[in-house]
């Protein structure tokens, strides 16, 4: 049987530059001794989508120091959303935990994020919108606002404080009972929170302070964003279908009726002004 119960899985896409100070980041906090998670029984899981930058044999440097580390290399598939639903897929351990490659992530919340997750909170988030904790004051404006907006329009759908965070974690029963995720989204979190309708108190929400990407470039261009506006849509669409069908037939038959009143105000429908022609 296997001894793992925790995996961490990371989608990179040439993230080569940060992969060694990853791993042993997340190790080395495992090992703290106040630590609440045993680092023998933790995995990591890079999913990489064919970056061809070195991050392979980085990886086989890295366990054969020792790191329980392994590297999914994906070639026929792209994007962040499905590479995270590969690696939960792929993953040995009960509680499964999302992060970037990016260290905006701190390594050193690994701990206290996969031992948030429990049978009672199914779902751990980790949370910018927290008192006590701060974003990077090199995090752009224009990032901001785009996060805010983004965080305002998902709030009918979930009560979480951060759904547009990359990193969360959820337990594997809990995963394996979502149906029609959205493969091509950037917002797994959001799609996960929603289609395993997740209430607030299965939340374990852990404050964390969002840094700044130590190596290479973030992939939010205006085509992810596009795609989070089709990914709200459908969300809200799956969430409150029956509650836009209803809103739909009762705007018709209001205006139905109200038609019929003024048609009868002018005399359109009443029978005896139109046996005047
Ligand atoms: N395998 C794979 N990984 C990808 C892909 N696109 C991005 N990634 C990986 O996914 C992580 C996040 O991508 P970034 O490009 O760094 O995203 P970001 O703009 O910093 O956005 C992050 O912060 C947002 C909060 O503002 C989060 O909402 C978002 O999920 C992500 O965590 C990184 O590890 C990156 O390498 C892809 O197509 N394939």
């Amino acid at each position: 049987m296997s001894s793992i119960r925790y995996s961490v899985i990371v989608p990179a896409f040439r993230e080569n530059g940060n992969i060694r100070a990853l791993v042993t980041r997340i190790f080395g906090a495992l090992a703290q001794v106040n630590s609440p998670v045993n680092p023998a029984e933790v995995e990591v899981i890079i999913v990489d989508d064919n970056s061809r930058d070195g991050s392979v044999e980085t990886v086989e440097g890295l366990r054969r120091e020792g790191y329980n580390v392994r590297i999914i290399v994906r070639t026929t598939e792209r994007g962040l959303s499905s590479a995270v639903v590969r690696g939960f897929r792929e993953a040995q351990g009960d509680s499964m935990l999302c992060m970037d490659a990016d260290l905006q992530h701190p390594p050193e919340y690994v701990p206290a994020m996969l031992a948030s997750m429990s049978p009672t909170k199914q779902f751990a988030l980790g949370t910018r919108y927290a008192a006590g904790v701060e974003i990077d004051e090199g995090w752009p404006l224009y990032r901001r606002v785009i996060s805010s907006g983004a965080r305002m329009l998902a709030l009918p759908l979930t009560s979480a404080s951060d759904p547009m965070s990359g990193f969360f974690g959820i337990r594997k029963e809990t995963f394996l009972k979502a149906r029609n995720l959205n493969s091509d989204g950037f917002k797994i979190a959001l799609d996960l929170l929603v289609k395993c309708a997740i209430p607030g108190d299965a939340i374990a929400e852990v404050p964390f302070s969002f840094g700044v990407r130590a190596e290479g470039e973030s992939k939010l261009t205006g085509k992810v964003m596009i795609r989070y506006l089709e990914q709200l849509a459908e969300l809200y669409w799956y969430s409150f279908s029956s509650l836009i069908v209803f809103a739909a037939i009762l705007l018709f038959v209001v205006f139905v009726l109200l038609a019929r009143s003024v048609l009868s105000s002018y005399g359109g429908l009443d029978g005896k002004a139109q046996s005047k022609y």
